[in-house]
């Protein structure tokens, strides 16, 4: 098998180094910047068939090693899966999500360690995509302006309430009462989460306009009782069968007037078909069990026929891939501490999937979009500023 790999991954260029169990070692051009290191024989058939579901499941199963930088790593196994392995069709069934598997699978990647997302999320722990206004700046300036922008985005006004759908640690909606003087009321299904959020809530000495709750989305109140409703990074655990009622749910928490705005994750296919050469495989086994990225049109189609009418799209692609490429760093910069926090098997799992994202939005394989809708009074108005002008001020 060695014999005929060999020269297929030579023909491919790639500044690469293969180790053998036994010791043996071939560079593939001279001068390689990244090692792969096959801890046992079995490895030979996978880079025979390579995609980046099993390339990566191998080395979160400790049986493939890795040296050199983890971005260069990961577009190498992109490459070695684009030319030798084949795009199977993947029959993909939706998944049944109900009340239980959904809270398992928030757990098993929210509660991992609250200390763990600490060292490579920015000081406010916003686990979402950040927004880049010149492309100069921070993680944290990038993050703090984000949460800016879906704020005005939603036409915040002192003394509103507002609702944030899967709120995570609470961050925007602390910035939300603070920068903006509303009433928030946040839901998570993550024990961790709620915790330190709540903490961080008393912390600012925002309890009076800040509340958190461990709630999920279909059990929100239904009394129209927010003037908006924000989700953000929310949506992809929901399921493409469930997408119609969590619609219905956000509508039926906003009043007659409001607005609602979700941000998230979509598809580049309409119909789901795979991308990536397996890397969608790879994060829904081992990173987001159950995630499900609709396309575009099929969550405004959701949406509008909630009732809600879509008034603002704006995608933010390149600004995931910055965000998650700055993550990745960051993790890679804090190694040791972070195997302090988690098992091995874990932070494998994570390295990959925090430098296989950055590189997965940066080739447009999944998107980033904010969707901004608004739910008619009776009469069918909705009242909005004739521009985005009031978005951009200073
Ligand atoms: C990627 S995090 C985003 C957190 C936060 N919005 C942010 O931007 O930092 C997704 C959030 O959605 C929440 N979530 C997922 N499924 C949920 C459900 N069924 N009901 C309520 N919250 C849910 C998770 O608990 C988590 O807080």
């Amino acid at each position: 098998m060695l014999a005929s790999l060999l020269p297929a991954l030579r023909e491919l260029d790639l500044p690469l180094r293969l180790q053998l169990w036994d010791g043996q070692v071939f560079d593939l051009t001279p001068a390689p910047h990244v090692t792969l290191i096959l801890k046992d024989p079995s490895l030979l058939g996978e880079l025979s068939r390579p995609s980046l579901d099993n390339l990566g499941a191998a080395y979160v199963e400790g049986r493939l090693d890795l040296s050199g930088p983890l971005d260069e790593v990961i577009r190498i196994g992109d490459r070695i899966s684009q030319a030798l392995g084949e795009d199977r069709p993947v029959e993909h069934q939706p998944w049944a999500h109900d009340r239980h598997t959904d809270a398992e699978a928030i757990s098993y990647h929210y509660d991992l360690s609250n200390d763990f997302y600490r060292l490579w999320l920015d000081p406010d722990m916003v686990y979402s995509c950040a927004y880049f206004e010149t492309g100069t700046e921070d993680l944290q300036q990038a993050q703090q302006a984000k949460l800016r922008h879906l704020c005005r985005k939603l036409r915040l006004k002192p003394g509103e309430r507002l609702l944030d759908v899967g709120c995570g640690w609470g961050g925007l909606a602390r910035f939300a009462a603070r920068e903006f003087g509303v009433e928030v009321f946040g839901i998570t299904l993550s024990q961790a989460q709620l915790e330190l959020g709540r903490q961080r809530v008393i912390d600012e000495g925002l309890q009076d306009r800040v509340r958190l709750e461990l709630l999920d989305y279909r059990d929100l109140p239904q009394d129209e009782s927010f003037d908006k409703v924000v989700s953000v990074g929310m949506f992809e655990h929901v399921g493409h069968a469930n997408l119609p009622l969590y619609c219905q749910r956000l509508f039926g928490a906003v009043r007659p007037g409001g607005l609602v705005l979700n941000h998230g994750i979509t598809a580049r296919h309409l119909d789901g078909r795979p991308v990536g050469h397996g890397a969608g495989e790879f994060i829904g086994r081992f990173v987001f069990p159950h995630g499900e990225l609709p396309h575009l049109v099929n969550i405004c189609a959701d949406i509008s026929e909630s009732g809600l009418e879509v008034v603002d799209v704006e995608s933010l692609r390149p600004h995931y891939a910055r965000t998650l490429e700055l993550w990745s760093q960051r993790l890679d910069e804090r190694l040791d501490e972070a195997r302090g926090l988690i098992p091995e098997r874990a932070l494998r799992i994570w390295r990959v999937y925090l430098a296989g994202c950055a590189y997965g939005f940066s080739r447009g394989w999944v998107n980033l979009h904010q969707i901004l809708a608004g739910k008619p009074r009776a009469d069918d108005s909705l009242e909005l500023p004739w521009s985005r002008a009031d978005i951009y001020r200073d």
